[in-house]
Parts: structure tokens; sequence; C-alpha cells
């Protein structure tokens, strides 16, 4: 059988970004043949960085390159000033904007390891599904002159589409019915973890956009495809109290864009590590994975960031690449890792260097 070639876009950004990305590109080289897979890379900028050299945070070719030639893409990290700077803008919002990648799938497992100790010590096994291309992500702000005092006001729109609500319950309809059915045991035993969908949102208080939210994927998850599902639904802040004293409860969540990356940032912190946790950036035409964390400044350029969040991003992005085979060969390969724990991080309490942890993934895979 031909081996079948994706092409893939490679965009390290800006701090630990470019330290991971190597590490992920690593991991494709190094698959096994046997699983007919082949690939070509593409070096792509974008970031702080490049802005600042170059006037542009995200040049028009790598937004072409990825639309034209790419199947999937590995995203790094940017740095992103917290300050506003004129003409700069998060490049990562904007490709996930411009691409249409409008899932953003974040898994959050434990790996119980006596090598390291997780905060949380029974197994947590959830996925986040982020909306990824609205809510206050639209970026329209606005600051004016406060009519009735000193100082100003500072604006923002918080933007809910039934058409972009329904598609982020839809695509986390689909990921909750393709976990139950893994789970499912041969001797067709029912599986110990309930297959659910928990809709988060703050309807309570934002009975529009959160309102519009809630319903549509509500109807979206009434369809007769998700008839096994438990469909049930949770406020935010209660939400982010449950998570931290109960995660194994929580099978997938479905959430608008910023809840969606608070929650998941909260999860990693009860696996261990933002260093473990990875994302696919879901579109029609491309998937882009991306480690959930950002460019940690604080660690940037001492050869400890932790590659593991990128090398299952890698697996997340093959996972909706199609490629369900290969990408468990890397997931696997991770486990197997983090449980003999020879080779562990700085952030999980170990000495390993960024290049040592991804070597001894690329030994087992
Ligand atoms: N997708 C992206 O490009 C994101 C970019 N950012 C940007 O990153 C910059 C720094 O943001 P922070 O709030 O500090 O968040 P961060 O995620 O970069 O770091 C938070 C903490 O986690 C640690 N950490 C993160 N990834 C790690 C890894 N792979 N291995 C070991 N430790 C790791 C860091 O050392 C730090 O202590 C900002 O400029 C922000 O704009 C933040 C989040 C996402
Ligand atoms: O810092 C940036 O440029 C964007 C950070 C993006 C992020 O945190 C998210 O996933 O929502």
């Amino acid at each position: 059988m031909a081996a079948r070639t994706l092409r893939i876009g490679l965009i390290p950004g800006d701090g630990i970004g470019r330290e991971v990305i190597p590490a992920g590109r690593r991991i494709l080289e190094s698959l096994p043949s046997s699983l007919g897979l082949k690939f070509d890379f593409v070096d792509l900028d974008a970031g702080y960085e490049h802005f600042k050299a170059f006037g542009t945070a995200l040049p028009e070719k790598t937004v072409e390159t990825l639309q034209k030639e790419c199947d999937g893409a590995l995203f790094g990290a940017v740095s992103s000033p917290t300050n506003k700077v004129a003409g700069y803008t998060s490049p990562i919002v904007a490709l996930r904007k411009r691409l249409s990648l409008y899932a953003n799938v974040r898994p959050c497992k434990t790996v119980l390891s006596p090598a390291f100790r997780s905060p949380s010590t029974s197994p947590i096994d959830l996925v986040i599904v982020r909306e990824n291309t609205e809510d206050l992500y639209v970026k329209e702000e606005k600051t004016y002159p406060d009519p009735n005092g000193d100082g100003q006001i500072a604006e923002a729109i918080k933007r809910i589409s039934t058409q972009a609500s329904r598609r982020i319950a839809t695509i986390a309809g689909e990921i909750a019915a393709r976990r139950q059915k893994m789970r499912q045991k041969p001797n067709g035993e029912a599986a110990q973890k309930e297959a659910m969908v928990t809709i988060t949102h703050k309807s309570n208080v934002l009975s529009q956009t959160d309102g519009l939210f809630r319903s549509t994927a509500r109807e979206a998850l009434a369809a007769p495809a998700f008839s096994s599902l438990k469909i049930e639904e949770q406020i935010v802040d209660s939400m982010v109290y449950k998570l931290f004293l109960q995660p194994q409860y929580y099978d997938v969540i479905v959430a608008p864009n910023l809840y969606g990356d608070l929650l998941s940032d909260g999860a990693a912190a009860l696996v261990g590590s933002l260093g473990l946790v990875p994302s696919a950036n879901v579109g029609e035409d491309i998937v882009m994975g991306e480690p959930c964390h950002g460019s940690a400044p604080d660690i940037e350029g001492k050869g400890i960031a932790n590659p593991v969040a990128t090398i299952r991003s890698v697996g997340c992005m093959l996972e909706f690449l199609n490629q369900p085979e290969a990408a468990d060969v890397i997931y696997n390969a991770v486990d197997e890792g983090l449980r003999e724990g020879k080779f562990i991080s700085p952030d999980l309490g170990g000495k390993a260097s960024t290049e040592e942890v991804m070597d001894d993934i690329v030994r087992r895979l």
C-alpha cells in the first residue's frame, strides 16, 4: 500500500512554542512506517517576536499556506502583551477565525504514576469542547469617556450564534458517543462511566447570550443520534466548584469560548500540569494541534518545557484527520513514559529536559 503523505504547517510562535514544536515534528517523523503515513513540513511564522521584527503577528503567507497547502498544522504558543499594542492582535485567536476552526477539543486525562503526584489521586478522563470562534473572542471592544464622571468606560461584545452553538454541541455529542463506544466492554457489559455531555453556561445572568447557547445546545443534543447519552447542564460557577471537588464525574463538557478556556486550565491543574494538556482546533478544511499552555516566559530558554502537551496535540491532530491508529500509538507511548516515570520534566517534579522527555517517548513509538 502506498503511504499517504500529509502536509503539516509548523508554527512555533514565541517562547517555549519554539522549544516544543520541534518535539511535535520529531514524533511525526518517528511514527512506525506500518501506519502508512508520511509527512512533509512547512515552517510558518507568527507571534509577537515576528510582529516586533516585521510589523505583523500573522503574515498572510502563513494563512494562505495553511489554507491552500496543508492538511494539518501544529501551533506552539505566542507571547501576546497584556497591554494594548497598536496594530497587534493575537495570531492564534485570528487563525482560529480565519481558518474556521470552530471547535477546540481539549482532552484532560490523568496518568497515575509513582514518579509524580497530581492533585487528583483518582483518574480524571474528560474532554472540554470549547466553541472557538465567537463569544468575547470576537474582540469587538471600545473605550469612550464616561458621560457620568471621570475616567472612561470600556465595553466588549459577547456574541453567540445559533449556528456556532449548534455546531459545537453536535461535535461534543459525537465525541461523547465515540468515547462511549470505545469504553464499551467486549462482553456487552455497560462501561462504568456514564456517557454524558454537560452543557455549561451562565444563563441565569446572561439570559440572551448564554441563554441562546444553552437552548441551542439542548436542542442539538436532543437528536436521535445522541439518545444513548445523558445530557445535563450546569451553571459555570458551580461547575468550577464541582470540577475541583469531583472531576471524575465529568465526561464531555461543552462550553462557550471563554468558559472553555478557563475550565481547561483548571482541569490541567487537576491532572498535574499545563504541560500535559493538548488540544485540536478542528475545522472542515484543516486541523491544528495546539498545547493548551502559553509561551511560559518564566521557563523560556531553559530547555525544560514539558513537550507532552504538544506531543499529545500531535495525537489530537491525527485523530481529527481520521488517523485514529496513529493517534493511539502516540497516546500510548506518552502514557507509558509517564507511568514508568524515568523521564519526568520539572513541572511534574522531575529533572528531565524537553529533549530527554521527547527521546523517551520516541523510543516507545
Ligand atoms: N495559545 C497561546 O498561544 C497562548 C498564549 N498565551 C500567552 O503566553 C504568555 C504567558 O502566559 P501565562 O499566563 O504565563 O501562561 P502559560 O500557560 O504560558 O504559563 C503558565 C504556567 O504554566 C507553566 N507552563 C506552561 N506550559 C508549560 C510546559 N509545557 N512545561 C512546563 N511548564 C509549563 C509556565 O511555566 C507557567 O508557570 C502570555 O503572553 C499569553 O498571552 C497564553 C495562553 C495561550
Ligand atoms: O495570548 C494569546 O495570544 C491568546 C491566548 C489564547 C488563549 O489563551 C486561548 O486559548 O484562549
